[in-house]
């Protein structure tokens, strides 16, 4: 007999991808409280500045979630979508030109409530996402089976990790999971004192992945974020600081790394079953 889950991996294969244009990106990380929430929205708020569309999803369901840091209050979320209470357009906030959050669930929320109806009821609205150029997905933290679906899920991975031991064992451990599955990922060294410790820790992440890893993936890193108060005391004040303080240097430093980020996907753009209904077959079978 087949299984709800068979049921909903049938339905959601058969499913043609329609966008091959939004490129999925999941910010992830090996040990929590890493700056990862942080990064993702005042990444996403940097490549709105620079003219991209771009929503940010939240499926980090815990304790510093982006609609605090965005200062928005979601009364509806992914589930209503699913329940068939709402659109998915009637959940999508609108938090800045060009600046979007679509407020999550957890997973096993999701599961419970997914069948083969509201699933494909789902899935025919994401034309409404057509137009957006990038789909953050800030997920939890460290490599449980729900945080691998995103991740497999997504077009690209960034693990965020800090200068912290215990942080850097962390994320090599991702690091290797997510070698398994996919050629390239990606990292971002936060809370650096200098560009020269940065580069230190990506080069002994590197040199240890070199001689353990498969010789064909690669770990590519986007940049460095220092450690700097003003992101903490912004974070208190739920103000993003790349919107606040655009110029200051940590600001710069995100900045660069959503430019090199519209560089890397500029070339991949044209890969086949990419994009944001992708994405989501994925999710929804891998769950
Ligand atoms: N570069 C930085 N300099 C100073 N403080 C930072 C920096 N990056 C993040 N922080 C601070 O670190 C704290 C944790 O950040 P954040 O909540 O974004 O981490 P997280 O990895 O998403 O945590 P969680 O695992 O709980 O989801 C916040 O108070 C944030 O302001």
């Amino acid at each position: 007999m087949k299984t709800q889950a068979d049921k909903l991996k049938n339905l959601v294969q058969n499913e043609k991808p329609k966008d091959l244009k939004t490129r999925v990106i999941a910010i992830t990380s090996g040990k929590g409280g890493v700056g990862k929430t942080t990064i993702t929205a005042n990444l996403g708020y940097a490549l709105s500045a620079l003219g991209f569309k771009v929503a940010l999803f939240d499926a980090d369901i815990g304790l510093a979630n982006l609609d605090v840091m965005l200062r928005v209050n979601p009364k509806r979320n992914i589930l209503n979508v699913l329940k068939n209470e709402c659109t998915l357009k009637d959940i999508v906030i609108e938090v800045d030109k060009n600046f979007y959050l679509i407020p999550g669930e957890s997973g096993e929320e999701i599961i419970n409530f997914a069948d083969e109806m509201s699933l494909s009821n789902f899935l025919s609205q994401l034309d409404y996402f057509e137009d957006f150029d990038f789909f953050l997905i800030d997920t939890s933290a460290g490599i449980d089976k729900r945080v691998q679906t995103f991740l497999d899920a997504a077009d690209d991975v960034i693990i965020v990790t800090v200068p912290e031991p215990a942080a850097i064992t962390d994320a090599y451990a991702m690091v290797k999971v997510i070698s398994e599955k996919r050629d390239i990922a990606y990292m971002i060294l936060n809370e650096v004192h200098s560009p020269k410790e940065a580069n230190n820790i990506f080069g002994k992440i590197i040199n240890v992945a070199k001689v353990n890893l498969r010789s064909d993936f690669r770990l590519l890193m986007l940049g460095y974020i220092k450690n700097d108060k003003s992101i903490y005391i912004s974070s208190t004040k739920r103000l993003l600081f790349t919107k606040e303080y655009p110029n200051s240097s940590v600001s710069e430093q995100v900045f660069s790394i959503a430019r090199k980020i519209a560089k890397i996907s500029e070339r991949k753009v044209l890969e086949k079953e990419k994009g944001l209904s992708s994405f989501f077959k994925k999710i929804f079978s891998g769950f």
